[in-house]
């Protein structure tokens, strides 16, 4: 079952706030650290007054000048400190989100994550955590840090004089607008040259996802030309955010220096009118660059919180996916009494099912009775197929009809039950595991080596494993041993015979095995047939010629049933055979040895 609650559309700053909410201590250290850090940094031209006055009055220096150190020295480690911490404070709160995305996502039903793109779902992960790692606790304390030390140096400074404070206050205003404005120009046009980066990707990713393609087309020009556009936009979008950002750079520089020669002249009148002293002129000079600091910080982390609240919205999103849940389940035995080790299954049925991913049913009152043995299904493309072996493992529910086990509705079963009472092959058949002993256990708790060969020889790896210097042990795929899609397809079947379940789905576990090794795997399902169900969906022939029923579906209802030979006398049926295979072949019976198969008996 799935939760279908409407989204709800939470403001990012009520994301923020709930997200950050578990590190409420962590954030209260780093708040008070890097108020202790502008405290002592605003303490510092009060001491620079103290030196300046005592060099006018010739008074004893050493004090002013121990305090002035020593206030420096208390900033310095307030400002490491709170640094570091904030630090930590951002990563574990991306932590949290990356958990929680990563939970929300495994968590999803199937048909949710297959809707959307795996791109945008790993750059959700990726690119969007680490914009909000960068932007969100930083500009969070800037927020609340930068107001507060704004507010005490502007009152400091009142108390040294009112109306050099007052110049300083209106400079710095119009100084922050400006700052304001270029920044936020910045995030956008940055913004902009990142989804052209975006985009560039893009066609990287698929290129690389249908390489041989691409090769075997003769489109490399056609990508590489395809990929220049987007980097040629990213350029130019890169190179106008540069562009801003130097204006931007610029005009923090060129506040900076307004404000200081502005309030430079002005308190320099005054110093000669005798209204201020100099140390009072110096210490407000100070607060000038101790204020506009933090401003200008404020301002850069405010333009880029943008951003960062962008991302955050993106991932919010991802993490309100609904969920696959045992609303109404109810807990069954496993396993009655006297049952041997491991249970049987009697029977799937699928009872008057109808289903549709959309507004059209994709399945029209299919009702299939599957028990111990071998039920292949056959049927055109698009037929409906995966989707019967889909509703099966609970991936979508029906919308009219049941699916049974056992005579029990799987709606009522806890998906864990279920699905641990079932093994499933999916098409393409995916390598799960740096190794070839982790991808044959992969989902298993515990799976003895005896075992293992036991189900790597059954289909036929046996010999090849055993040729392999490590074994077992062997690392496959990127940094090990390449496999053939044959080979994998072999691997996962094991994987899956391995787990020893009472139901066995196979979706296209054949498709890419050569007749030897299809002999060897039909050979060996028959034999394990006797103790579980196995549903097997097929385009070959070889499978349905020795399976217990055939089920042939066409347009999403079941069209016929029966075993193979029976079968032949429907057209369509035989069409179907005729197009796949039109040499029908004999499987030796399952006990016979292997040899006797490669030397040509029995096939
Ligand atoms: N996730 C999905 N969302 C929308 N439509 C889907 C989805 N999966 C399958 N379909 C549609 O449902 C129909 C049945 O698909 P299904 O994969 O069950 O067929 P199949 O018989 O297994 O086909 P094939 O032999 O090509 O694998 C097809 O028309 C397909 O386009």
């Amino acid at each position: 079952m799935v939760s279908t609650a409407p989204p709800r559309r939470e403001p990012a700053f009520a994301t923020l706030r709930n997200w950050l909410a578990p590190y409420r201590g962590l954030l209260a250290v780093v708040l008070v650290l890097e108020l202790a850090a502008r405290a002592a940094a605003l303490v510092q031209p009060l001491a620079t007054r103290e030196v300046v006055e005592g060099v006018q009055n010739s008074e004893d220096l050493i004090t002013p000048i121990a305090v002035l150190g020593g206030v420096a020295l208390v900033g310095l480690c307030f400002n490491y400190a709170g640094y570091r911490w904030r630090g930590r404070l951002s990563e574990q709160f991306v932590l949290g989100i990356r958990r929680a995305m990563v939970r929300r996502i495994v968590g999803a039903p199937v048909s949710r994550v297959e809707a959307d793109s795996s791109g945008d779902l790993l750059s959700r992960v990726s690119s969007d955590t680490a914009l909000v790692q960068q932007t969100t606790v930083k500009a969070l304390v800037d927020l609340i840090v930068v107001p507060l030390t704004v507010v005490a140096g502007i009152v400091l400074m009142l108390t040294i004089d009112v109306f050099l404070a007052v110049m300083v206050i209106v400079v710095l205003a119009v100084a922050t607008l400006a700052e304001g404005w270029v920044f936020q120009k910045v995030s956008e046009d940055t913004e902009r040259a990142q989804e052209h980066v975006g985009a560039m990707l893009g066609v990287v990713q698929r290129v690389l996802l249908a390489f041989r393609t691409v090769k075997a087309s003769r489109t490399e020009r056609q990508e590489a030309e395809s990929f220049d556009r987007h980097a040629e936009s990213a350029f130019r979008a890169g190179v106008k955010a540069a562009r801003t950002g130097a204006l931007a750079d610029t005009v923090a520089y060129a506040a900076v220096d307004f404000t200081f020669l502005v309030i430079l002249g002005i308190g320099v009148i005054r110093v000669s009118t005798g209204d201020v002293g100099v140390g009072d002129l110096v210490a407000i000079l100070l607060y000038v660059v101790y204020i506009q600091e933090p401003v200008e910080s404020l301002t850069g982390s405010a333009g880029r919180l943008s951003e960062g609240l962008a991302a955050l919205r993106r991932i919010s999103a991802l993490l309100r996916m609904p969920q696959e849940t045992d609303e109404g389940a109810r807990e069954f035995a496993p396993s009655p009494a006297g049952s041997p080790s491991r249970d049987v299954a009697r029977s799937v049925r699928l009872e008057g099912v109808w289903f549709g991913y959309g507004e059209d049913p994709v399945l029209r009152d299919v009702s299939i009775e599957a028990r111990p043995g071998i039920t292949v299904l056959v049927g055109t493309s698009g037929a409906g197929k995966t989707t019967v072996l889909s509703l099966v493992e609970r991936f979508v529910a029906a919308s009219r009809g049941r699916v049974t086990l056992d005579g029990v509705d799987i709606a009522d079963l806890p998906l864990a039950q279920l699905r641990r009472r079932i093994a499933y092959v999916q098409q393409e058949a995916p390598l799960l595991g740096a190794t070839i002993r982790e991808a044959a256990t992969y989902g298993l708790d515990e799976a003895d080596d005896e075992r293992l060969w036991q189900v790597l020889r059954s289909v036929g790896l046996g010999e090849w494993v055993t040729s392999l210097p490590r074994g077992l042990d062997t690392e496959v795929g990127e940094r090990g041993v390449q496999i053939s899609g044959g080979q994998r397809q072999r691997l996962a079947v094991a994987r899956a015979l391995a787990r020893d379940s009472e139901v066995l789905l196979l979706d296209e576990a054949t498709s890419q095995l050569d007749p030897y090794h299809e002999q060897v795997l039909v050979r060996s399902l028959m034999q394990d047939s006797r103790e579980r169900i196995v549903i097997a969906v097929t385009h070959r022939m070889l499978l349905a010629q020795h399976a217990d029923q055939v089920v042939m579906l066409h347009q999403g209802a079941v069209h016929a049933r029966g075993r193979h030979e029976e079968l032949l006398d429907d057209p369509l049926y035989r069409h179907l055979t005729a197009a796949v295979d039109s040499s029908p072949r004999v499987v030796a019976r399952p006990d016979a040895p292997v040899d006797e198969q490669r030397s040509g008996h029995g096939v």
